[in-house]
């Protein structure tokens, strides 16, 4: 079952001040949606938010029809420095919401390798994190988010910090791995190209609010012409 996110008349911000004022957007069950924005512009703060890792100022987030007060393994966090336990292997990572989940080791061990396999790390379930590389250990990252079968999956820069080369084939297996997942996906960005090959919707962030939502026909098609979306996000950045 996919999971809709609403956020209604939401505020946040920190004690040195309000960072986002009344926004009232809705998440379609299912979607690819992309928040983009200025630096500062408040998109972590949203994500941290729909994770239930920030309380809100005013307003509140629904997850379904189910307020939002804290984590679930029902709304899984991709990071843009991985999250990884540097003590686990790469294979107990990704069991770990497996074992949250309640299931057996032996069942636990294969969902994680078929998991590993699907991001390309087979061979590569003994490593500890610091032994990979930066695009590998957002893949078992990737992988460990999904393993757990979440509703949805919120993403805050997950390829920000790879190489040009390293990202674009981090962007080929997400669409790849989108084709069969029914999540709902909320995918934080500087990159307006990022945004336009994944997204459903692109919601630009400024000024303490929504500037613009933005639908993308014929979504995640790499061959699509996006010059002129390109240039209307640009425009409100
Ligand atoms: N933990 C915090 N405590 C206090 N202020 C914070 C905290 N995190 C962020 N802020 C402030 O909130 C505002 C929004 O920050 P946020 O990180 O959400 O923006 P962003 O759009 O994700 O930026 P970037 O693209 O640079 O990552 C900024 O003014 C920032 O200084």
């Amino acid at each position: 079952m996919t999971l809709g996110i609403t956020l209604d008349s939401l505020s946040l911000g920190y004690a040195r001040g309000p960072v986002l004022r009344e926004v009232d957007l809705t998440v379609r069950p299912g979607e690819v949606l992309v928040i983009v924005g200025a630096s500062g512009s408040g998109k972590s703060t949203l994500l941290r938010a729909l994770a239930g890792l920030l309380t809100p100022h005013g307003g509140r987030v629904l997850a379904g029809d189910e307020e939002v007060t804290g984590t679930s393994r029902e709304r899984a966090m991709v990071f843009q420095d991985d999250g990884l336990l540097p003590w686990r292997t790469v294979r107990r990572n990704v069991e770990l919401p497996l074992r949250i989940r309640g299931l057996p080791r032996g069942e636990r061990r294969t969902v994680a390798e078929e998991w590993l396999a699907r991001v390309g790390l087979e061979g590569h379930e003994d490593r500890l994190p610091r032994e990979l590389s930066g695009g590998m250990r957002q893949r078992v990252q990737l992988a460990r988010a999904l393993a757990g079968a979440p509703r949805a999956v919120l993403m805050d820069e997950p390829f920000g910090a790879l190489d040009a080369q390293t990202r674009a084939g981090m962007q080929a297996l997400l669409l790849d791995v989108l084709r069969d997942t029914r999540a709902t996906i909320v995918f934080v960005t500087h990159d307006v190209d990022e945004a336009l090959l994944l997204a459903d919707r692109v919601v630009v962030l400024g000024s303490g609010g929504v500037r613009t939502t933005i639908e993308v026909p014929g979504p995640r098609d790499p061959a699509a012409d996006r010059a002129e979306l390109r240039a209307k996000i640009l425009k409100e950045l």
